[in-house]
């Protein structure tokens, strides 16, 4: 259980002379169980979003709340991944995923710990690389320890800030669906927040979508994605509704269109 809200955000990066404000007046709440994606042009201000619910960051104004509960700093509540370095580089897939068991202290013994661990492991396919470091492993195997580490220490909130965006198309594709999978896996859905480029993999993914404006970063439009789950690519892609929705939203992210949900006639029925 775990809503999200961001109320009033600014942040601007640097001192007075110098400022640059990165984002501006950024609201957006995000429901218990709900998968809401944020997309947007190079340095519109998403990873800032990331970090500042993340508890890296502190804005400049405005508050960011998990459960009602202001944050003042990471916790094991939030779980994170990132396009690179989820992982630590001296340690094993093992001991990666063992070692953030044993900080959520919600796992106490030694066996306990490693059989939750191998259990994940084995969920992701990674079991015959527990001993394996990163920089040995492929970058979708990579992903699939981040995204083992991140299910392991059950956080109410899942934070991904591009986490496929340097797979290739196929690895990315298979990450997708296993995300999907354990994201759905036992019917109670975790909140996610997850940033992306990719309008298909926004719309495969999401139930809402945030589009986001840049200097300063501000979020121009929060779209619904209509389709019922589960989603299979081969229907959507087929969709007229999909299509439609993928030209909107691609209007939308080459400054084709206002952004004003009011009286837009290219926006597509449902959305
Ligand atoms: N530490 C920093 N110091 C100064 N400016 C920064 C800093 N980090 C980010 N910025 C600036 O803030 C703005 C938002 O950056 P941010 O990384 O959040 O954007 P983004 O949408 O995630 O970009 P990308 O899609 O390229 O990752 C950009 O103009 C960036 O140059």
């Amino acid at each position: 259980m775990a809503t999200i809200d961001l109320k009033d955000i600014s942040l601007s990066y640097g001192n007075n002379g110098t400022a640059h404000q990165a984002l501006s007046g950024v609201n957006l709440s995000i429901e218990d169980g709900e998968f809401v994606s944020l997309i947007g042009p190079s340095g519109c201000g998403k990873s800032t979003i990331i970090d500042v619910l993340s508890g890296l960051k502190s804005p400049t104004y405005g508050s960011v709340l998990v459960d009602g509960v202001p944050v003042d700093g990471p916790g094991t509540d939030r779980g994170i991944v990132f396009q690179d370095y989820s992982l630590f580089p001296w340690m094993t897939t093992f001991e990666n995923i063992s070692f953030a068991i044993e900080h959520t202290k919600t796992t106490k013994d030694r066996k306990s710990i490693d059989e939750k661990a191998h259990s994940f492991l084995e969920l992701v396919g990674l079991e015959k690389f527990k001993d394996t470091y990163p920089n040995n492993l492929s970058g979708g195997m990579r992903q699939r320890a981040a995204i083992a580490r991140m299910f392991s220490i059950d956080p109410k909130v899942f934070i991904m800030d591009e986490p496929f965006g340097a797979l290739d198309s196929l690895n990315r594709s298979n990450m997708q669906d296993l995300l999907l999978r354990l994201w759905s896996a036992g019917g109670q859905h975790k909140t996610v927040l997850f940033v992306t480029h990719d309008v298909d993999e926004a719309l495969l993914l999401s139930d809402r979508i945030a589009v986001m404006s840049p200097s300063p970063g501000r979020i121009q439009e929060i779209i619904d994605v209509p389709f019922s789950r589960p989603r299979r690519r081969k229907d959507l892609s087929v969709s007229r509704d999909y299509t439609d929705l993928k030209a909107y939203m691609l209007s939308i992210l080459h400054g084709e269109s206002s952004g004003d949900t009011q009286g837009l006639e290219n926006k597509p029925k449902g959305s």
